[in-house]
Parts: structure tokens; C-alpha cells; sequence
């Protein structure tokens, strides 16, 4: 960001349609990304998935080797990096959910390989952003890892994730209501750089989450709902490619997800934990908390502790600790954040705690 130099590398190619794995290999191609490629994906359903792009890529001539990961963890990236270095892949492809996708991406940042993001699921905005959560690095917390050179959504397969996937994709755009505040914030008050593009951008995928909430209440949601969907969680990852941070994406009710994950282990979805974290970011921000909490209840999304698996203790330790899990990201959690007091009262408030 020095002299005011703003660097943004953007996804080459974004595909999203219907039936489109089989075109996988002619994009690789055409974007002259190479012909040894290692994919990853997860052990259970996506596997298959995986198999799939495989048989592909083998009959367009591609030299392809497949590693399945059951964690994102750095033990997990070092397995394939090793792997991609000894057969010298020219290209990594993600096949899958978060995990897949983000150790997939954060070693081809290592290796300086081309990424290709084959999401699977709809259930967070990482599909298309240019960091990856790998779980024991030093915090729970994105790192910053490659920019795909091709996405490819497949709007039939994803339709077919678990309705609590959708969901979670659906709370996890709902909270950059309070990421955008929390980032207004901080230029205002740390003289922090804010786009303001990029801040309407991750704002644009919220809001359509809004407008197409009775569609996501349905019991079978429709295609084209999911299609919105997917739309906005790409359109959410290239804000952050454009901030060149998390920061569009990723305020005060992210730091109470992670805190809720560093306390209870992973308890609930991502995006579930975020819509937590957004009611109560929203009530700090003295915004409508009520109307994103009517959202989150309409479209089936956990709107408390016990939704997502939590005692009230856990809920308000995690409250307590949110500030400290990124520092220099500051936010309306403030400096000190929360006494027990004070978030016994938010939660209490907010019927997050009874
Ligand atoms: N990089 C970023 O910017 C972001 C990253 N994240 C991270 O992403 C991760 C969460 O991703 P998430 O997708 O929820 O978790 P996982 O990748 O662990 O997926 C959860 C489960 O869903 C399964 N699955 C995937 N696709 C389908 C499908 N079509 N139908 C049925 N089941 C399916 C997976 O199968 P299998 O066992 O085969 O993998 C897995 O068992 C977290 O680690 C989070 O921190 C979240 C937000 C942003
Ligand atoms: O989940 C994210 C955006 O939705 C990424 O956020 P973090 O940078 O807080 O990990
Ligand atoms: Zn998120």
C-alpha cells in the first residue's frame, strides 16, 4: 500500500452454469495453466466429485494426481506441497468445501503453482477470495494464500449440499453488514485504508441474502436462489481481492465466530457462528440487529447459543476473548472488548442467552 500503490489480482476466468466439470480441462487449457495437475479434495462425498474432474482431465491428456485431505491444517498443506513438488504440477485444484479449497489454494501459494476452485458447497464466501483458513496457523484466522486463476461454480452440484450448507452461505454474506461498519470504523478512528468499492461490494452480496430470504425459507430452495447464492459469495471473495484484505468481509462478528471456535472447538458451520456474531456486532453497533436476527430466523439459520451448540458460559467467554483473537484489526469490540458483565448483558439482550 505504499505510495498509495494498490495491487488487486483477480480470478481469470469465473465460470457458473449447469454441467460444466466436463469443460474443466478445455479452460485449463485455454488459460495455458499447464498439464500436470494435483487435486484436492475431502475424504467423504467430495471425493467423488474429485474422481470426476479426474476422468476429465485424464482423457484431455492431462497428467493428474489426487490427495484427499480430511483437515485444513498445515501437516495436511505440507503433504501436498510435498506431492506437488515431486511430481512438478504445474496446477492444484480444490474440489470441494472450505477445507478442500483452502488447503488446496494456500498450497499453491507455496508452490507458486496456478489454483483452480471447484466449490462443491455454497456454505462460505471463500470460493473466489485470495485467503485461506488453515486452522493451527499461529491463529484462527485467514492467511493470505493464491488468487484462483479459474472458479468453476457447478449450480447442479451445488444445489445438491445440505440445506444447513446454504444457509451458512447465507449467514456468512449477512455478516458484512457489521464487517463494513466495523471497517468504516477503523478508518475513521485508526486512519486504516478503506475502499470504498470494495466496501459496497461486500455489502451488494448481503443484501441480496435479504431480498431472496423467502426463497432461501423454502423447504426445496430453488436453483436460481442458489444461483445468487454462489453469485454473491464469489462476488464477496473479490471484494476482499480488491481491499487486499478480509476486511470487507470480516468484522467484529467474525472475531466472536473464531472466538467461539477457539472456546468450543468448532461447535457449529462457519457462516452459522457469523450470524451469531452478526446479531451481536449489529446491537454493539447500535444498528437494526433485529431485522438481520428476522433474517437469520426466516431462512432457518441459528439465531442462539444453544443453536449452535454452546452453553451460555461458553457463549460469553467467547464474547470475552473475541477482541484479543486479531488485535490490529480493530473493530467496535474496541482495545479491552467486553467484561463478563457487559456481555452477559449483549447476549441477554439480543436473546442469544436466555
Ligand atoms: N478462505 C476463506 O476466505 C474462508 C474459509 N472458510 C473456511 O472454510 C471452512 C468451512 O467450509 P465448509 O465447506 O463448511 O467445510 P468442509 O469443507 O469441512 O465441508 C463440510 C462437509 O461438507 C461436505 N460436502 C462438501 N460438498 C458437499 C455436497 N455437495 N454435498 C454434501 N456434502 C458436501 C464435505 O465433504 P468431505 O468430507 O468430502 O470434505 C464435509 O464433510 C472452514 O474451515 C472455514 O474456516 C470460511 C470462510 C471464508
Ligand atoms: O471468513 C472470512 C470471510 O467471510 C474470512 O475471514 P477471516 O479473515 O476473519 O478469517
Ligand atoms: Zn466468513
Amino acid at each position: 500500500m505504499a505510495n498509495n500503490i494498490h495491487q488487486i489480482d483477480l480470478p481469470k476466468r469465473v465460470i457458473v452454469g449447469s454441467n460444466i466439470l466436463q469443460d474443466v480441462g478445455i479452460h485449463i487449457s485455454e488459460l495455458g495453466l499447464g498439464k500436470r495437475v494435483v487435486i484436492v479434495t475431502g475424504s467423504g462425498i467430495t471425493k467423488s466429485y474429485g474422481e470426476e474432474v479426474k476422468q476429465v482431465l485424464v482423457d484431455r491428456g492431462f497428467d493428474v494426481w489426487t490427495i484427499n485431505v480430511d483437515r485444513a491444517t498445515m501437516d495436511e498443506v505440507e503433504r501436498v506441497v510435498g506431492i506437488v513438488r515431486e511430481v512438478r504440477s504445474e496446477v492444484i485444484i480444490g474440489v470441494g468445501g472450505g477445507k478442500a479449497i483452502d488447503v488446496a489454494k494456500y498450497s499453491s501459494f507455496l508452490t507458486s503453482t496456478s489454483f483452480v476452485s471447484i466449490p462443491t458447497t455454497p456454505s462460505h464466501d471463500g470460493i473466489a477470495s485470495p485467503f485461506a483458513s488453515i486452522k493451527d496457523v499461529s491463529r484462527p484466522t485467514s492467511v493470505r494464500a493464491s488468487t484462483p486463476n479459474l472458479v468453476i461454480a457447478d449450480i447442479e452440484i451445488i444445489s445438491r449440499a445440505p440445506r444447513r450448507h446454504i444457509i451458512s452461505g447465507c449467514a456468512d454474506l449477512l455478516g458484512k453488514f457489521s464487517a463494513v461498519l466495523d471497517w468504516r470504523l477503523a478508518h475513521r478512528l485508526k486512519n486504516e485504508y478503506y475502499g470504498d468499492y470494495a466496501a459496497s461490494l461486500a455489502l451488494l452480496s448481503a443484501q441480496h441474502i435479504v431480498k431472496y430470504s423467502e426463497w432461501f425459507a423454502m423447504k426445496n430452495i430453488p436453483k436460481e436462489a442458489v444461483r445468487v447464492l454462489v453469485e454473491a459469495l464469489i462476488s464477496s471473495g473479490i471484494a476482499m481481492a480488491i481491499a487486499g484484505s478480509t476486511r470487507p468481509a470480516s468484522g467484529s462478528e467474525h472475531l466472536i465466530a473464531h472466538a467461539i471456535d477457539v472456546v468450543a472447538n468448532y461447535p457449529a458451520l462457519h457462516g452459522e457462528e457469523v450470524g451469531i456474531g452478526s446479531i451481536i456486532a449489529l446491537y454493539l453497533h447500535g444498528r437494526n440487529w433485529k431485522k438481520i436476527k428476522n433474517v437469520l430466523k426466516t431462512i432457518g439459520a441459528p439465531t442462539t447459543a444453544k443453536e449452535i451448540n454452546i452453553s451460555r458460559e461458553q457463549l460469553i467467554q467467547a464474547l470475552t476473548i473475541a477482541h484479543k483473537i486479531r488485535p490490529e484489526r480493530y473493530t467496535i469490540l474496541g482495545e479491552n472488548g467486553m467484561t463478563i458483565e457487559a456481555a452477559e448483558n449483549v447476549a441477554r439482550a439480543t436473546s442469544v442467552i436466555d
